[in-house]
């Protein structure tokens, strides 16, 4: 039997972090929603028992270190799974770039596994697993738009913005999360408002979504890669209505409200960027 599951980017509409942990990882305040950019998985059952991955990428590994393979392995061994799964996955979300490609095929790996093994776990279950895999897995299980805190796995349900367009530019480096969060200094750090942002989303008023865009890892990524930056300027000289770094980096998105405005700045941003996409908001599910 074979399931085909689709895996969303997501961007983070505002994110901050309030404290570093003892653990290593920091506290954030974030609201994340998804984008109707997606990988496609097929997850074909093994009798053998194995776990095989197929991602046919160059920078995506197709072993235990895949976070889809991860995702897999856990489930296998919280549940004492005896069936294997082979794992065939098509990449379309820019790799490390903070649009959670990994972490999202993890989250459709547990959805999908869940039909194939029929474990019957709810989505809160799978995100609860989740979280053993990374810290953004549990709201990829989820989707839609949550408010997200502790270390971005505690999540509480938010209605969807307004529906717009999100034009996305990668630059072509890729940024290391580890990294991004280790050098950030709390002390120094311009932070966002993050209720500013929930109260906009709650209202569905775009200008003050656009207004409350925020991101405290751009304290680090816009320094480290001026790119980030010029792409940030070019958008808003095209008349985005707002702009932000997602996540960690480096990949910049734009929202407007018009389609026309999309293409332009879709067409300028091509001159200087290999990937560049044109997307909506996904709504309350994928
Ligand atoms: C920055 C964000 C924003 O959504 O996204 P991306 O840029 O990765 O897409 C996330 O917080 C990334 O979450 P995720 O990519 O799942 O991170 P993990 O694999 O759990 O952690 C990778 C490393 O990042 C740091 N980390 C991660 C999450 C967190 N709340 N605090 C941290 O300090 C830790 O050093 C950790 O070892
Ligand atoms: N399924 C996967 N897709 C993409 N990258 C993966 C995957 N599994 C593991 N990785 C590794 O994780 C790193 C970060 O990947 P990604 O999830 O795309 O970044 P981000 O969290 O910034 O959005 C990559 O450099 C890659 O080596």
């Amino acid at each position: 039997m074979t399931i085909i599951v689709k895996a969303p980017a997501k961007i983070n509409l505002v994110l901050d972090a309030t404290a570093k942990r003892p653990d290593g990882y920091h506290d954030v305040h974030m609201v994340m929603t998804t984008v109707d950019l997606a990988d496609r998985l097929e997850l074909t059952e093994l009798a053998s028992g194995e776990i095989r991955m197929n991602a046919q990428h160059a920078y995506v590994p197709n072993d235990e270190r895949n976070l889809a393979y991860k995702a897999a392995a856990v489930l296998k061994e919280r549940f004492d799974i005896k069936s294997g799964v082979e794992i065939y996955l098509e990449k379309h979300i820019p790799v490390a770039a903070g649009l959670a490609g990994g972490s999202s095929d993890a989250a459709a790996t547990l959805r999908g596994l869940n039909e194939l093994w029929k474990l019957d776990l709810t989505l809160e279950q799978l995100a609860e697993i989740g979280a053993e895999v990374g810290s953004d897995v549990p709201f990829c299980v989820m989707g839609g738009t949550a408010i997200a805190t502790g270390r971005g796995e505690k999540l509480e349900k938010l209605v969807s913005p307004p529906p717009c367009w999100v034009v996305l530019a990668k630059p072509t480096i890729g940024v290391s999360t580890a990294d991004v969060y280790g050098a950030l200094d709390l002390k120094t750090a311009e932070r966002p408002d993050v209720e500013a942002m929930i109260e906009a989303v709650k209202n569905q008023d775009f200008t003050a979504i656009c207004d409350a865009l925020g991101n405290v890892l751009e304290s680090v990524t816009l320094p480290m890669h001026p790119e980030v930056e010029q792409i940030k300027a070019f958008m808003t000289s095209c008349g985005a209505e707002g702009v932000l770094m997602s996540g960690s980096g480096p990949t910049v998105f734009a929202l407007t409200e018009h389609e026309n405005r999309a293409q332009r700045l879709y067409n300028g941003l091509r001159g200087f960027c290999n990937e560049v996409y044109v997307v909506r908001l996904l709504g309350e599910n994928h």
